[in-house]
């Protein structure tokens, strides 16, 4: 018999209420499904559907009312290193400079000075920010806030990226080269990603399968294989089969 394979992440019967003044809101309704070891799946559906409250809770930021999360076959209570969570909102501590910044999560692992240099310098690199490791975040552009940002998760080595609309406030530009950057690392390093977005079009080039959710309550719709090759290049993007694939997941999403 072939050795089973435990997911990466596994949502069972994953649901999450609000309680309202008079009444309780089901933000996420009996959410199941499966991430494979080294998948990168996006996430994408009308605003209010759940999809925040599902990362968080495999995040172990918000308890669900119903169901489970494991991660590797264990049952999330909270928080971990092998998680790593990467916001919109850059996060990063404004009195640091990019180095502190990443090598932060490094200091609480434990690492000794020397260790924590080289793989911060590793990390900085590795995102183009070498020329800014001693600048503030004040003075970088969004783009470069939130490369550090992205550095800094990668920096504590987790297994897994939990990604809410992380490119979402920046200009088309540095959103596609960022795409690129973050396929280049996962394909190098192999971590299974979860990553929201609004973005049709980028839910589709980074993803392995786009999980469509609909709202009201918040609950799955629709998986979509997207079956297309790695590397993801610009022919890629701009060819019929990518067109195809966008079309579906667009309907399923806005024709709901
Ligand atoms: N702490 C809270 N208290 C009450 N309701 C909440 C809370 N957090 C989320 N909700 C509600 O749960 C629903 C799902 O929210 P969630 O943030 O998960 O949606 P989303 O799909 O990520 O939305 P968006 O795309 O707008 O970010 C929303 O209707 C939201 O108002």
């Amino acid at each position: 018999m072939p050795p089973k394979i435990v997911p990466k992440i596994v949502f069972d019967n994953v649901t999450r209420r609000f309680d309202l003044k008079d009444n309780a809101f089901i933000a996420l309704d009996r959410l199941s499904l499966d991430i494979a070891d080294g998948e990168f799946v996006t996430v994408v559906g009308p605003s209010g559907c759940g999809k925040s409250t599902a990362l968080n809770i495999a995040a172990g930021l918000l308890k669900p009312s119903e169901g489970t999360v494991l991660v590797d076959g264990k049952a999330v209570e909270g928080p971990g290193p092998e998680r790593g969570m990467i916001f919109q909102q850059y996060a990063l501590f404004p009195w640091l400079t990019v180095r502190q910044n990443v090598e932060f999560g490094l200091r609480i692992k434990g690492e000794g000075a020397a260790r924590r240099r080289q793989i911060a310098e590793r990390f900085i690199d590795l995102v183009g920010l070498g020329d800014f490791a001693d600048a503030l975040p004040k003075t970088l552009s969004g783009g470069m806030k939130q490369r550090c940002a992205i550095a800094r998760a990668y920096a504590v080595d987790p297994s897994i990226l939990l990604m809410d609309e992380p490119f979402g406030a920046l200009d088309a530009l540095t959103r596609v080269q960022l795409q690129d950057q973050l396929l280049d690392t996962w394909s190098r390093e192999r971590r299974t990603v979860m990553f929201i977005t609004h973005d049709v079009d980028e839910a589709v080039y980074l993803a392995n399968r786009v999980i469509v959710m609909a709202a009201r309550p918040g609950r799955l719709k629709e998986i979509i294989e997207v079956g297309l090759p790695y590397p993801r290049t610009e022919e890629i993007r701009l060819s019929a089969a990518f067109m195809s694939i966008r079309n579906r997941v667009w309907q399923a999403v806005y024709h709901q």
